[in-house]
């Protein structure tokens, strides 16, 4: 297959949803995506009055960190943009690192963000990061909310993360550090091999080969998204429709429902009757052996207590299912 020519990318259209930020963090780590984004962002300020700073998270995991950091500083004034070093200074747990050290750069993010008045922070994710993220969340079992991939936009504590470049090759980003003489630095980090993202990078080109390039991986994300907002929407109107009533900590909703619409649509109704007292991301797989058991039981017109999550659902002989938390003496058990 031909090699598409590398997009050109306008700053104007690439920031046109920033417009109404109060102010932009760029979460820039010194590599080539992050540094051409904070370049971009540069050109896009002498149109636009929204305040811009930088940050940089030494998560105090590699020597060289500090110097990354210091760079991009550098990098950031010689643009007249403020930047900030955030440390990460908490305990560093012996499994799940990648994982901690991700939860924490984005707890700073949002910390530093509030504390400089931006109603944003942008990260440089990339069409490649999307198309790995998919790979990787398939290799997983997820289901259809996994494959949506990571969202352009999302809330975190009140900040609004934006990926902006969620829609651009990496190499057109590389491309752009390269003509334009833009530095940056190389994360060693991203040729180790025990990390899942950098063994499923390397399998990327292979993958192209047949067909599965990152743009249609993306696309299919984007479709994912789509079908998955649709099915929400009629989960949602399904549960409207089942009279839910608040009471006694938690509430109840005629369980009917559960049984009469398909099956993905059961599954969804019971993750958002969860999600109205406050348990979000529980395991597919509970999920829909709950909905499974709940169904038979509708349907036999017999009555059923299960736990899921830290939930108590009560199903009556008369069909309807109260949903609270567990109380805490039994959890656990
Ligand atoms: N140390 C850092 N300091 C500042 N920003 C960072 C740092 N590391 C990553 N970022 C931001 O996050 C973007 C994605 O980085 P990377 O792909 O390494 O993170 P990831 O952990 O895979 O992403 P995610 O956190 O969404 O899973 C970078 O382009 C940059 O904008």
């Amino acid at each position: 297959m031909p090699d598409d020519p590398l997009p050109t990318i306008d700053p104007e259209l690439l920031f046109s949803h920033l417009s109404h930020a109060t102010g932009i963090l760029a979460a820039v780590s010194g590599g080539p995506d992050s540094m051409a984004m904070m370049h971009l962002l540069a050109l896009w300020r002498s149109e636009h009055k929204t305040p811009i700073v930088v940050a940089t998270v030494d998560h105090g995991l590699r020597p060289e960190a500090a110097e990354e950091a210091a760079f991009v500083a550098r990098e950031a004034a010689a643009l007249s943009l403020p930047h900030r070093t955030l440390v990460w200074t908490g305990e560093k747990p012996k499994t799940g690192l990648q994982e901690a050290a991700r939860e924490a750069r984005y707890r700073l993010l949002v910390q530093y963000a509030r504390e400089v008045g931006a109603s944003h922070f942008v990260t440089a994710h990339t069409q490649d990061d999307q198309a790995e993220t998919i790979l990787m969340r398939l290799a997983k079992g997820s289901g259809l909310k996994g494959l949506t991939g990571m969202r352009r936009e999302r809330n975190r504590e009140g900040v609004t993360h934006a990926r902006p470049l969620l829609g651009w090759p990496k190499a057109a980003l590389l491309d752009l550090c390269q003509t334009r003489g833009w530095r940056f630095v190389t994360d060693p980090s991203n040729a180790d091999e025990r990390f899942a993202r950098v063994r499923w990078r390397r399998l990327m080109p292979l993958l192209a080969e047949e067909g599965l390039t990152a743009s249609r991986l993306a696309r299919l994300a984007e479709r994912v998204a789509q079908a998955d907002e649709a099915l929400e929407i009629k989960a949602r109107e399904a549960m409207e429709s089942a009279t839910p009533e608040a009471g006694e900590g938690g509430f109840s909703f005629r369980a009917a429902c559960l049984a009469d619409e398909p099956f993905e649509i059961g599954l969804r109704i019971l993750a958002q009757a969860l999600g109205r007292i406050e348990l979000d991301n529980i395991r597919l797989q509970r999920l829909e052996s709950c909905v499974e058991r709940l169904r038979t039981a509708i349907l036999a017109g017999e009555s059923l207590r299960l736990t899921i999550a830290g939930a108590l659902l009560d199903l009556d002989r008369t069909g309807r299912l109260r949903v609270r938390p567990e109380p805490p003496r039994s959890r656990g058990r």
